[in-house]
């Protein structure tokens, strides 16, 4: 007697079939499409270095759900409950902060490879890939709302030093994980207020990010990116980092490329419409996946539209290895391990629905001109059984299907 899991199964099968899509190579080529989840939803981006210092530079864990992880013991278990919760391959998306420190307080001017020697441990045991972000925030030097864009020299130099040190330990740990390292950079810096000198600001972050970038490293184990972002919480008038300032900067730098987060630009922008810019110059994209409300506001992906577009956008260009897809959110409102792991399983279901897609016989109507069917079929996909092909990968991967959350709360 079949479940009901293979039961629903053998009906989508045959109904994509109908419509010239194989289901189980779709399966297939999803198991191949690793997500790089940020581990920073677990402690509220609290970190291992100075878990009370509070996040600064404008950014904002909201909510008051008492799952936080209070310590690292917590953090680990809930981390690796959450990937358990989400099939397929995976990476984790480390910060600075998390480093171990050895037995005695090190600043971010002073880590090395050896801080996170534990991480790769950890990381080959549970079968993941690694990216790292250098925190530019939450510190003492970051307290005037400015970092490697700052008029004050030490200042400027204590964070060029963070980032070198970063890319050092991107490099080992893409090295030793024999998978590339993304070390994505993104600084707060940036005027509450209108601003009168915008250009200052930025060619001192300019001449701070060739200090940085200037080491080579194998590409096959690092590789850059620079985040822009359009405004944060109390620096609404400029932000000095912007999407036009990194893409003139990663389009003249090799091994470097732009990362867009999803909540970074205005409310009618759309990321799905902003990658093959980036894909016809030959160049490689990274992403954060959010979802803002309003505003800026960093809370759990969903299988929203604009996700779905997103990942459809990657399928139909085929580009799994040269746009690279991490999540970043902070949501203090609901259990993060749940948070963590939805996010997650929403952005493999998206893509799960673009692989799903027919998209040669879409790319021939638009060819002709038959704008009708390409119209008609696109929305037809959005009642075709998708969910039952969900169901069956999360079977074939051991991850609970519809009742996933109860693992999550209770597992
Ligand atoms: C913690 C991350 O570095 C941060 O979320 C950054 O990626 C960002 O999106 C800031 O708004
Ligand atoms: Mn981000």
């Amino acid at each position: 007697m079949m479940d009901r899991i293979d039961r629903g199964y053998e009906i989508a099968k045959e109904m994509y079939a109908g419509i010239g899509v194989d289901t189980d190579m779709a399966m297939e080529r999803l198991d191949d499409i690793p997500v790089s989840m940020h581990c920073w939803q677990i402690d509220d981006l609290s970190g291992f270095e100075n878990p009370h210092k509070g996040l600064t530079g404008g950014i904002q864990a909201t909510g008051g759900d008492t799952s936080r992880a209070k310590n690292k013991e917590e953090f680990f278990r809930n981390l690796e409950k959450a990937l358990a919760l989400v099939p397929g391959r995976k990476k984790v998306a480390l910060h600075a902060i998390y480093r171990d420190d050895l037995g005695s307080f090190v600043d971010r001017d002073a880590i090395e490879p050896a801080h996170f020697a534990s991480w790769a441990e950890w990381a080959k045991e549970h079968g993941v890939g690694l990216d790292f972000n250098p925190t530019y925030f939450s510190h003492e030097k970051a307290d005037t709302d400015f970092t490697l864009s700052s008029y004050d020299r030490h200042i400027r130099e204590f964070w060029i030093e963070h980032g070198k040190r970063c890319r050092r330990i991107s490099a080992y740990l893409g090295k030793r994980l024999k998978e590339v390292c993304i070390n994505n950079h993104w600084i707060p810096d940036g005027y509450k207020d209108l601003t009168v000198d915008r250009q200052a600001h930025r060619e001192l972050l300019l001449e701070s990010m060739n200090q940085i970038m200037a080491e080579k490293y194998d590409p096959g184990h690092m590789t850059d990116s620079w985040e822009s972002k359009l405004f944060g919480l109390g620096l609404e008038s400029y932000t000095v980092g912007s999407h036009e300032f990194y893409t003139n900067y990663a389009m003249s730098h090799e091994n470097c490329m732009v990362c867009m987060d999803m909540g970074h630009f205005h409310p009618t922008e759309q990321i799905a419409d902003k990658m093959t810019s980036y894909l016809a110059f030959g160049k490689e994209v990274m992403l954060h996946v959010s979802r803002p409300v309003r505003w800026d506001s960093d809370h759990v992906v969903i299988l929203s539209d604009e996700v779905r577009d997103v990942m459809t956008e990657i399928c139909r260009q085929n580009a799994f290895d040269r746009v690279h897809i991490g999540t970043d959110y902070f949501d203090a409102s609901i259990n993060r391990v749940a948070a963590q792991a939805l996010g997650a399983r929403s952005i493999k279901q998206a893509l799960l629905y673009g692989l799903l897609e027919p998209a040669e016989r879409l790319k021939k109507y638009e060819l002709e001109g038959d704008y009708t069917r390409r119209l008609a079929y696109i929305e037809r996909q959005k009642a075709m059984p998708f969910g039952l092909v969900w169901d069956k990968y999360c079977q074939k991967n051991n991850v609970p299907a519809g009742d996933w959350v109860e693992s999550a709360l209770y597992g």
